[in-house]
Formats: structure tokens, C-alpha cells, sequence
């Protein structure tokens, strides 16, 4: 019999309680999603295993290539798509034994800007909106003044919706998902199609709303400079599970000086070889009469390695610099995929 069997416990336990006050401070849980479509030959397992808790007043990235299972798991958060197995709760209400209950302060865009009415006007879509979900005009008015100003919208509040651009009916659109008073909000690739500028200006409404409202905020998005600058954290999914769960600054400082440029002299062909072959080094190119490339490895120890083939090979750098990494960089080192 272990002598640490108590304490063991105790950890246990510890444990076990930690992980339960996470959840009750927690507004959106997810707990072992599975989702597999079709069965027999034809059957695709689009989810596996997924489970996160999500505080309440962040803003979370949820970030894969094509077909990694972020659409599936939104939809199965939304209550859209029956999960194969797993629970999801919001507000501490399982989604699929209390739905209204659970959605009450929800709000969702999933489909760009195609929820809005365009023959109404960009004021009557927020007061339909908010209507639906029982509040009256009046209540929310100031909220409404507050998105049409953030949003650069309130020159084209009493505009049918049809009369603006693209991007445009995106904003309202996303107004629309926020003109009531919900504490999560889900957003599918909100700023797709959109300016700049506009692109701007909804990022930092979302932030606002989040900082100062407490918003909860779940995107999905392909643009990693956008889930960079709004998101506090980020969930990488790849093949139907999440393969990684971090602060937006915590994935960042994790690859950072794990990546160099190094500038030599000269380059001989055999250094060159021997730094592919051993170290995966790439991005050769000359720069004025040097020559440069890149590595990124593993731990600190591996540049003495690198310096050492290229004393070897009586190549000494003449520089070593740190690779800035961006969540780009983060994302294409844990998934080997182009696409967010
Ligand atoms: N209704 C469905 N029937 C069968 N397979 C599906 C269905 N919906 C999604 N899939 C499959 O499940 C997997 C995950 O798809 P999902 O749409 O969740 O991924 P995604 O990360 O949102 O991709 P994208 O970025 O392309 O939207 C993919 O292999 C997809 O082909």
C-alpha cells in the first residue's frame, strides 16, 4: 500500500474542487464533445473529446484549418448539431435539457449578415432584435445609441439596410446579435468581408464590450492578426480536438527565442546541407555579401549545437537574432497548416 495514498488523496481532491470552482465561475463549459456524422462506412468523426471552460468577460479564439471541428463545436454549443456524447452548459445550464433557459442571454452570428432584415432600417433591426428577446424598445435605446456610434453606424440608423455596402450590413449584423443585453455572444468569422477600418472598429467594440460589460465572447476566425489583437485567449483545434489552450501572450512567449535568424559570412554548400538535414533549417538567402537562414529549436540548448556545426565548418555567425514569433507563426508550428 503507497504511504502517500492520503495525500494522494488529498491532491485528489484538491483537484477535483479546483476543477469544479472552475466551473461554476466558468459561463460557457464544455465537457468531452464528440460529435461523429453519418455511421458505418460513411461515418465522420468531426469531434473528439473536446472540453474547455470559458470565464466570464473574456474573448476566446477558437482557431483550426478547414474541417479541424470549430464550425461543429459552435453548433454544438448553440444546441444546432447533437453531440455523439459530452455535455455543454452555459450559465451553469445544460443545453440540452434546459435550452431556453440556457440561451436566454445568448446571442449568435453565424452566417454573415444574412439574420437581418433589409427592407427594415438599421434602428428597426436592433429594436426587432432586442424585441425578440422580450426587451423593450425603450430599455435598450442607449445600448442601441452606444452600438450605432461604436460601430460607425448611426449616420445610417434610419437607412433601410438594403441601401448599405457589404461590410455595412455585416456591422448591423453584428449589432443586431448584440442589441440586447446578452453576456455571451458567438461569432462565426465576424469580420470576414469587412474594411480595415471597419474591421477596427468591431474589434474594438468586441473589447469594449468584454472589458467593460463583461461580454463573453467566443469567434472563430481565419485572420490570425484579428484573434491576436482581440482575443485574450485562443483554442487550436486540428483533426477534431484541441491541440492547444493558452493565453494569447502565453502561446507568443512560448515560441519566442525558440526561433533565430543567423547570419554567417560564408555558407559552404556542406554547412548548408548538414544544417537541413540536422536542424530543419530554412529561408537560405544572401543578404549584401552574407548569407542568412533560419532555425527554430527546441530548447536553448540546441543553438550550442547549431554554433557547433558551423565552427565545425569554420563558419562563424556573424549575427544571431530572435525570431519575433506572432500567433501566425504559434499556429502554423502546432497545426502545419496555411489556414486559420
Ligand atoms: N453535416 C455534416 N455531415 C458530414 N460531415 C460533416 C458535416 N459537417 C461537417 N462535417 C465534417 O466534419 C469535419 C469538421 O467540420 P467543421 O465544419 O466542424 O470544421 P471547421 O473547422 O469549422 O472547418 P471550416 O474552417 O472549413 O469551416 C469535416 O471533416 C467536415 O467535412
Amino acid at each position: 500500500m503507497s504511504t502517500n495514498a492520503p495525500l494522494e488523496h488529498e491532491q485528489a481532491s484538491d483537484r477535483a474542487t479546483e476543477q469544479s470552482d472552475e466551473r461554476s465561475r466558468s459561463v460557457v463549459s464544455v465537457e468531452g464533445l464528440e460529435k461523429t456524422y453519418g455511421d458505418g462506412d460513411d461515418a465522420v468523426r468531426a469531434v473528439e473529446d473536446v472540453s474547455f471552460d470559458i470565464e466570464p468577460g473574456t474573448v476566446v479564439g477558437l482557431l483550426g484549418p478547414n474541417g479541424a471541428g470549430k464550425t461543429t463545436t459552435i453548433k454544438a454549443m448553440l444546441g444546432l448539431v447533437v453531440p455523439t456524447a459530452g455535455t455543454v452548459t452555459i450559465d451553469g445550464v445544460d443545453v440540452h435539457d434546459d435550452p431556453r433557459a440556457a440561451y436566454r442571454q445568448v446571442g449568435a452570428m453565424l452566417e454573415g449578415a444574412r439574420n437581418v432584415y433589409w427592407k427594415l432600417t438599421v434602428r428597426e433591426n436592433l429594436e426587432f432584435f432586442a424585441a425578440l428577446s422580450g426587451r423593450r424598445p425603450a430599455a435598450v435605446a442607449d445600448r442601441h445609441d452606444r452600438l450605432l456610434n461604436q460601430l460607425a453606424l448611426a449616420e445610417k440608423a434610419d437607412k433601410p439596410v438594403n441601401d448599405l455596402s457589404r461590410g455595412m450590413k455585416q456591422k448591423v449584423s453584428l449589432a443586431c446579435t448584440l442589441a440586447r443585453d446578452a453576456s455571451v455572444a458567438f461569432l462565426d468569422e465576424p469580420t470576414l468581408g469587412l474594411d480595415v477600418e471597419s474591421s477596427l472598429e468591431l474589434q474594438r467594440e468586441l473589447r469594449r464590450l468584454a472589458d467593460q460589460e463583461s461580454m463573453t465572447v467566443v469567434l472563430s476566425s481565419h485572420d490570425m492578426d484579428v484573434v491576436q489583437a482581440v482575443c485574450d485567449r485562443v483554442i487550436i483545434m486540428n483533426d477534431g480536438r484541441v491541440v492547444t489552450d493558452d493565453t494569447v501572450d502565453g502561446l507568443i512567449d512560448l515560441f519566442r527565442s525558440q526561433a533565430y535568424h543567423i547570419t554567417v559570412d560564408d555558407l559552404p554548400d556542406g554547412v548548408r546541407d548538414r544544417l537541413e538535414a540536422e536542424f530543419d533549417a530554412d529561408g537560405f538567402e544572401s543578404v549584401g555579401d552574407q548569407a542568412r537562414f533560419a532555425v527554430s529549436l527546441p530548447d536553448g540548448r540546441a543553438l550550442y549545437d547549431v554554433m557547433d556545426a558551423l565552427r565545425e565548418a569554420d563558419t562563424v555567425p556573424a549575427s544571431v537574432d530572435s525570431i519575433e514569433p506572432d500567433l501566425e507563426d504559434v499556429f502554423l508550428e502546432l497545426t502545419g497548416s496555411e489556414d486559420g
